[in-house]
């Protein structure tokens, strides 16, 4: 099993809701709202109509960053990473029913959230992507290679999703590198058929 996971965008023809539909229409079943600057009624408003389209598809639903908006509207969990409220504070605040995702790029990063008590990690960047702005290093193939090594040689066991600049013609490598999954955007959103390109990336995770 290598998960997927969709990260909201826009594009000029595509919203951020419609990001969701083609996500899911395409057959992936995790979604992630990722909506950066927007305003506190603009995030809930889109994040009750993802939450209700993810439910009809029996999809997970996580919202990036926002651990109250989660707790409000009963969404699946949250994804935090260096600039947001901290692993532990949430998991106090959420308690045990809620899905947290953590941000690594070092597998101290890892180490720390998997005491935090996060429950998968979202490591990267595999390489450069416009979605995110002030990235950290680039990991590439040997990058996740060494953090994963480190992970084994330390008994650390947390599933561990590849983020940043991913399309479908990295998939065979990162699976091979032992990555329980990945979370992309960009490679959906910028086909020229979106909801063909996530089918197409779903058969090849199978
Ligand atoms: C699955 C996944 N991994 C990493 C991130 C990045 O989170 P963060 O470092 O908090 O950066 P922003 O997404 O908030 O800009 C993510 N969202 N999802
Ligand atoms: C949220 C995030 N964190 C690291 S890279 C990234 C963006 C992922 O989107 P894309 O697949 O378009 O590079
Ligand atoms: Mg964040």
């Amino acid at each position: 099993m290598f998960d997927v996971q969709f990260i909201t965008h826009f594009t000029a023809s595509i919203s951020y809701l419609d990001s969701a539909r083609i996500a899911l229409e395409g057959g992936c079943r995790w979604v992630q709202l990722r909506m950066k600057d927007a305003s506190e009624d603009e995030l809930k408003a889109t994040a009750i109509r993802v939450q209700d389209l993810c439910r009809q598809y029996g999809a997970t639903f996580i919202v990036d960053d926002h651990v109250d908006l989660v707790k409000q509207i009963g969404a699946d969990g949250v994804h935090l990473g260096k600039l947001d409220m901290p692993i532990k504070e949430a998991r106090e605040r959420l308690g045990k029913g809620f899905i947290i995702g953590g941000t690594a790029n070092t597998f101290e990063d890892i180490r720390q959230h998997a005491a935090d008590g996060a429950d998968y990690i979202g490591c990267g960047p595999f390489r450069f992507t416009t979605t995110k702005q002030k990235l950290s290093p680039i990991l590439g193939l040997d990058g996740y290679r060494s953090i994963l090594a480190r992970m084994k040689e330390e008994g650390l066991s947390i599933p561990v999703v590849g983020i940043g600049g991913i399309t479908r013609k990295d998939i065979p490598a990162l699976k091979a590198v032992g990555l329980s999954g990945i979370a992309l955007s960009g490679g959906i959103l910028k086909a020229g058929n979106p909801v063909r390109e996530m089918e197409t990336i779903i058969r090849l995770t199978e």
